[in-house]
């Protein structure tokens, strides 16, 4: 992240604070300008490989909320493909991955596949010589993150990691009520991400090929708030339980910092609040559920003040799909609001979560 919440790390702040007025008056002018209409991106020309149930909502908020178009679609079923097209306006269907990643159409690519298939698919994409989105999480591991930005890096083409949350506009407030020192310095991050998914040992969440569980699915956004507030952690504890085929089905997991912590948790056994708050010596934040997703948040001061930011709730893949468009744009082989680093960083902290509570895919 997060240099704006670095900065609020206990280690990192000066131990008097500024103080600022708490009114939801002053919001606007903190938010202002921090995250442009999605409309207002320059074009882009997508092609999304893998015709699953998150690339159909990548669609839809790309044809309804950018500029940009989605021109092709890539599936390993040519009968899946032509479907997906159809539903949601598509011109050019591939029933190829390979055909679709060398369409002289496509701009960047949308791998929107099982965990288990990031690095093979993102890099032949790379190889292809297209700009990439990969969805969450990025890949496996560290370590295959690191060959696919090895790869970009000497391709000179933009990645990025699909974690939509930090280009929401309710996070881009938070970050700006942190910044004005408003709860002051940071002490506690909390968040949870649970869903209710029956035992199902063919769906990619309960099967350990697909790289399933719900760290990589779920729990990623707990983990990716946290680091996107405090930064990466210095130590990582974490307490599992896994399912019959052995991947996570719950889990605890606490990251520390110095004298600042998150205590995170998420679920494949029950649908949780998935709410978050950020709690400060001066305040605190509370972010409604879904808070990986567009909402709203209060922000409860110790001197008494209270006050709320609404947020729109829908659809908000525009805004990483906006971020990716005016990068590209701008010649940049990454975000700046989602680094390279930032990705390594979380995939660090799942790896050793994982390494802790004995989750091990095949073939890693
Ligand atoms: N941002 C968000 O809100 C969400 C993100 N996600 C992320 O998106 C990714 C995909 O999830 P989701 O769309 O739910 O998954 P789906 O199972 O619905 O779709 C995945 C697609 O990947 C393709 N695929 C390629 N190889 C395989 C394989 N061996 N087994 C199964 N499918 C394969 C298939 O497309 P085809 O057959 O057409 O080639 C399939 O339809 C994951 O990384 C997940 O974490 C998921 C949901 C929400
Ligand atoms: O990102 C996600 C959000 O919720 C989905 C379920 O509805 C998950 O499976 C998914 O990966």
């Amino acid at each position: 992240m997060s240099n704006d919440a670095r900065t609020a790390a206990p280690t990192d702040q000066p131990t008097s604070l500024p103080h600022f007025a708490a009114t939801a008056a002053d919001l606007p002018e903190v938010i202002s300008g921090v995250v442009p209409d999605p409309r207002t991106a320059p074009t882009v020309r997508w092609g999304i490989l893998g015709a699953g149930n998150i690339a159909g909502s990548f669609a839809e908020a790309v044809r309804d909320h950018t500029r940009a178009r989605v021109v092709a679609v890539g599936s390993r079923d040519r009968v899946r493909a032509e479907r997906f097209a159809t539903e949601h306006g598509i011109h050019t269907t591939h029933a190829d991955y390979t055909e679709l990643v060398e369409d002289p159409q496509v701009d960047v690519v949308y791998v929107a596949t099982p965990h288990s298939h990031h690095r093979d698919h993102a890099l032949l994409a790379i190889a292809a010589g297209k700009h990439v989105l990969v969805e969450k999480a990025f890949t496996r591991n560290e370590a295959e993150a690191r060959e696919i930005l090895d790869a970009a890096r000497a391709a000179g083409v933009f990645v990025m990691e699909a974690m939509w949350t930090r280009f929401l506009p309710h996070v881009a407030a938070l970050r700006g009520v942190i910044a004005r020192g408003e709860i002051g310095q940071i002490v506690n991050v909390t968040a949870d991400h649970g869903q209710f998914f029956p035992f199902d040992p063919e769906h990619r969440l309960y099967a350990p090929d697909l790289a399933g569980g719900a760290l990589l699915d779920l729990g990623v956004y707990p983990v990716s708030f946290a680091h996107d507030v405090l930064g990466a952690p210095s130590s990582v504890t974490a307490v599992g339980a896994l399912t019959e085929t052995g991947v996570d089905g719950q889990l605890g997991i606490t990251l520390g910092y110095g004298r600042a912590m998150a205590t995170l948790s998420t679920t494949l056994w029950s649908q949780t609040p998935n709410v978050a708050s950020i709690s400060g010596t001066a305040g605190r934040i509370e972010v409604e559920g879904t808070f990986y997703a567009p909402t709203s948040f209060r922000v409860v001061r110790h001197d008494g003040a209270e006050w709320r930011y609404e947020g729109f709730r829908g659809e908000g893949k525009q805004y990483q799909a906006a971020e990716v468009a005016r990068c590209v744009e701008a010649g940049l082989t990454e975000s700046p609001r989602m680094t390279w680093q930032d990705t390594l960083d979380v995939m660090r902290t799942m790896d050793e979560v994982r390494r802790q509570t004995g989750v091990v895919y095949p073939g890693e």
